[in-house]
């Protein structure tokens, strides 16, 4: 068997807004993020883990900031595209590991939700898809609620 890690992580800034879009799902806040997508950090720093292992470069190479079509855009469109480019090379994921990095919101009762969403969208079983949180004790930008960060990690596999 041949197997492929990646490793991907995104950063937005809290800004106006009621929520915050995290691993497709609408999380009630008090901010929002400043984004040109709708700001999705776990979708993103996982699209950026996929495409790593692949070696196919990032989200902004795929995806450019400067393109008005994904203004707004729903990221779980990303997330589907990466399913197609796995297919396409023949790779499955095996398993997948997020992390959200932020004080609030808080991600606990929305990771089963989260994980539920991107395990359909990727055509794997919840099981192989994990979602954690930690904050930072107040330390750094997260920690004074500046912003909101994730970090993931992959495993693709091939026959
Ligand atoms: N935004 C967050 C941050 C943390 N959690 C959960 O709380 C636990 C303790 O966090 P520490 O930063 O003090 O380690 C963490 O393990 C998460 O389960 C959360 O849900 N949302
Ligand atoms: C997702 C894209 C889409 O234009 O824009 P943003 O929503 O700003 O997000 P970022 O994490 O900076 O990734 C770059 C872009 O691909």
């Amino acid at each position: 068997m041949n197997c492929r890690i990646g490793s991907g992580f995104d950063v937005h800034a809290f800004g106006p807004g009621d929520h915050v879009m995290l691993g497709g799902v609408h999380v009630p806040h008090d901010r929002g993020v400043i984004a040109h997508s709708d700001g999705d950090v776990v979708l993103h720093a996982l699209c950026d883990a996929m495409l790593g292992a692949m070696a196919l470069g990032d989200i902004g190479k795929h995806f450019p900031p400067s393109d008005p079509r994904w203004k707004d855009a729903d990221s779980r469109v990303f997330v589907r595209h990466c399913k197609a480019l796995l297919a396409e090379h023949g790779w499955t994921l095996g398993n997948a590991d997020i992390t959200v990095i932020c004080e609030r919101p808080r991600i606990g009762p929305h990771a089963g939700a989260m994980r539920g969403l991107i395990a359909a969208d990727l055509g794997v079983a919840v099981d192989a898809i994990s979602i954690k949180a930690t904050t930072t004790e107040t330390l750094g930008f997260t920690g004074r609620g500046e912003g909101i960060a994730a970090q993931a990690v992959c495993l693709l596999v091939r026959e």
